[in-house]
């Protein structure tokens, strides 16, 4: 069990710059999942972990032992990838075995292992099959028990999820998270799936080309996103976005259409003299009301039901926003509706930046 810690690391291929002076760190029995879009740096950033890359410039730490120089198979890492790549063809205990085999562990020893790590998994009824008598599931848990059964001090997962249908994926997902926690291992995990990342992982770092734009709980991340990206990339839907002028002590959207700062932003908006500002809140921090009253107008767009709930689709201005309404309530097209945004939930963004205005000065 140990601890990562990446210090401003750089690494080129050529002269694109894939990660730009990255600096994070994974507590020990931490579970961190780096988030973001295809291209973002998540793979490139594992693999620098693992030791498949080398950085062009920076330090890599386990614990206070400095790695950046040792191979990947001295630094007992344990490695799943998207595409499992079992080995076909060898049994699924052979495949779980390998790793120990290869480092010439007593044939006991090795079966004492095979067979518990198989069992914490639910496979151990499947060791005498090959791989492509299993299901996808199961060939993704042999994977996993595969880099588990060396007992590494740190597992780092390149979307081990993403060949499972939708279902299997959440069974797997949450077992893969007690199992983490069960054996207090150290975890890294890319996905590009927001919703993997809020339920799985401890933190959650967001990446966008090659730079870490925010390290925090998901809740952090959730309710306090530091840049518009980060609220726009987390939430299904996503949070909602509205360019207002500061004016007067209120965020005017349009004329006759604004709302007081909120409490917790009136010192800060003074001190930063921002003026024009992106107001973001949640679809599920707001309600809709029928009719013209206090709060955001708009017109109803578009309605979806979704079971329990309902996501109204409001037009205000040129923007869109969702805002979720109980089942049942019914509303027309193109009539006017007043959102009411909870207050306190509410984020401010500088609209020239994109950063949060609590951050501004960081
Ligand atoms: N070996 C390489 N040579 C050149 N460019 C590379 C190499 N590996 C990655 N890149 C580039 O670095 C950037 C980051 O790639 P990386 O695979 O880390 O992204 P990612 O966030 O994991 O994306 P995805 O979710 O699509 O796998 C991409 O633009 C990619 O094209």
């Amino acid at each position: 069990m140990v601890s990562v810690r990446l210090e401003n690391i750089v690494k080129r291929f050529g002269n694109f710059t894939a990660l730009d002076n990255v600096n994070l760190e994974v507590k020990d029995r931490e579970f961190m999942a780096l988030l973001g879009p295809s291209g973002s740096g998540k793979s490139t950033l594992l693999y620098t972990i693992a030791g498949i890359y080398k950085p062009t410039s920076g330090r890599v730490y386990f614990d206070d032992r400095d790695v950046t120089e040792l191979p990947p198979k001295d630094r007992n890492v344990g490695l799943v990838f998207q595409n499992w790549a079992l080995y076909p063809h060898m049994t699924v205990y052979r495949n779980i075995a390998f790793p120990l085999e290869l480092r010439k562990a007593p044939r006991e020893e090795i079966d004492k292992k095979v067979k518990e790590v198989a069992k914490m998994l639910h496979i151990d009824k499947l060791l005498d099959r090959y791989p492509w008598q299993l299901s996808g599931g199961q060939q993704q848990r042999v994977a996993i028990a595969r880099a588990l059964v060396k007992e590494p001090d740190v597992l780092l997962l390149d979307e081990p999820l993403s060949n499972l249908d939708a279902l299997l994926r959440l069974e797997v997902r949450a077992e893969l998270k007690r199992l983490q926690k069960e054996l207090g291992i150290t975890a890294v995990y890319v996905t590009h799936d927001q919703a993997e990342a809020l339920a799985m992982a401890d933190r959650i770092a967001v990446i966008r080309e090659g730079k870490i734009l925010q390290v925090g709980t998901p809740d952090e991340v959730y309710y306090k996103p530091k840049y518009k990206f980060v609220g726009g990339f987390l939430g299904n839907p996503p949070m909602n976005f509205l360019e207002a002028r500061v004016e007067d002590g209120k965020l005017v959207i349009s004329e006759g259409n604004s709302i007081p700062i909120p409490k917790q932003y009136r010192g800060i908006v003074e001190k930063t003299g921002v003026k024009e500002v992106l107001i973001g809140f949640r679809p599920h921090d707001a309600e809709v009301e029928k009719g013209v009253s206090q709060g955001i107008i708009g017109e109803v767009y578009s309605f979806e039901p979704l079971g329990r709930e309902q996501i109204v689709t409001i037009s205000v201005n040129d923007s869109i926003v969702k805002v979720f309404a109980p089942e049942g309530e019914h509303f027309n097209f193109g009539e006017k509706v007043t959102i009411k945004v909870k207050e306190e939930l509410l984020v401010l963004f500088d609209k020239k930046t994109e950063k949060a205005l609590e951050f501004l000065a960081e």
